[in-house]
């Protein structure tokens, strides 16, 4: 796969392509309906595959205050896309000259100028240009005047709820993680390197590494959760604690994790941490004994719905 970080980089027009628009935070089920009738379309026509994403969300220019924090980081929302087999990722920022462009021209000037665009796929619901403008009949309405196609994905509805990136980011808001895995085809995860903590766990027998996410990475609510832990492709059960830790004061937001049978080093490793199950809320406890006979409590948990 190629990645174009700037269109001014593009310049010789790409071979005759098949476009796919949107953010696609998480590629959901949905996205993934969406970029794949783009892939099986650039077979089909023997044409160029590409995906045309943002590296920022526009709402971080339009209006930063309401920017959601996010399910995909861009490294893996790369590695995603390259997974399905596109050919092209075009992946700018969402500067304030994009945020103006009309969509007359982005479709001109880009769709049509640059990528050579034969086809075009997008949702039900896709808007882009100027104030969001651009709908998909402007789209369908642009394609006879410039001579392409559009595909319009109808809504992909998964217990008769119409899958999106926001649907699914409420549920790891509200800690319903067991939910999430039937909207995005995999349970919720963040990844980040292991970092040290303040040193009580291991104080208290429950080592737990602590990772370091991204400032806009969406966390789950507070609390306990299962989880299961990828580090060097190998997965383990394990519980983590997204929190304040309250039995200890001014203690900065942590997510740490203890995983189950293992003992490897793992500072400065990177690991996955993917959201099973909400055990409970964080909890403050009197005494650290309390504290420890909880956390074992959870670990048995665990344990236990390993077995059944
Ligand atoms: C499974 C698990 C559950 C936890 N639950 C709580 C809790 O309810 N309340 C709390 O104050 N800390 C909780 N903790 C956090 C511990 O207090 C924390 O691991 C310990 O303070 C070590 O912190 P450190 O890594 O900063 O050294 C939990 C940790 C784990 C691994
Ligand atoms: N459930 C769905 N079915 C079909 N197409 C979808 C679905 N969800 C999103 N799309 C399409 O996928 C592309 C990317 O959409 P976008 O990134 O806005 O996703 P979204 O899930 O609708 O996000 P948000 O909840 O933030 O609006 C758009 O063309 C959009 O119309």
């Amino acid at each position: 796969m190629e990645l174009i970080e700037q269109i001014g980089d593009i310049q010789n027009q790409i071979q005759p392509s098949v476009v796919a628009l949107g953010y696609f935070d998480g590629i959901h089920l949905g996205h993934q309906e969406l970029i794949m009738a783009a892939k099986k379309i650039a077979v089909e026509k023997k044409i160029k595959s590409v995906v045309f994403t943002f590296q920022s969300h526009p709402l971080s220019i339009l209006s930063p205050s309401s920017a959601p924090n996010l399910l995909t980081s861009n490294s893996k929302k790369i590695e995603i896309i390259e997974s399905m087999g596109i050919d092209y990722m075009i992946f700018p920022k969402f500067t304030s000259d994009i945020m103006r462009t009309t969509p007359e021209d982005f479709v001109k000037d880009i769709l049509v100028d640059k990528f050579n665009t034969r086809q075009v796929i997008v949702g039900f619901n896709h808007r882009f240009g100027y104030k969001g403008q651009g709908t998909p009949e402007l789209l369908m309405s642009l394609g006879e005047k410039f001579g392409f196609e559009v595909t319009i994905i109808k809504p992909v509805q998964i217990s008769g709820k119409v899958i999106s990136s926001t649907l699914i980011r409420e549920l790891i808001q509200s800690g319903q993680v067991e939910e999430v895995i039937k909207y995005l085809g995999h349970h919720y995860s963040i990844e980040g390197k292991v970092v040290h903590g303040k040193g009580l766990g291991k104080k208290l027998f429950v080592p737990t590494a602590n990772i370091n996410v991204q400032y806009n990475v969406l966390l789950p609510k507070l609390g306990v959760y299962h989880t299961m832990v990828n580090y060097d492709n190998t997965l383990h059960h394990a519980v983590t604690s997204v929190g304040f830790n309250p039995t200890f004061e001014e203690h900065p937001l942590s997510i740490e994790t203890y995983i189950l049978d293992f003992d490897d080093n793992l500072y400065d490793k990177t690991i996955e941490v993917f959201f099973i199950e909400r055990i409970r809320d964080e909890m403050k406890f009197m005494s650290l004994e309390d504290l420890v006979h909880q956390i074992k409590t959870d670990i048995d948990f665990v344990r236990h719905k390993i077995k059944n």
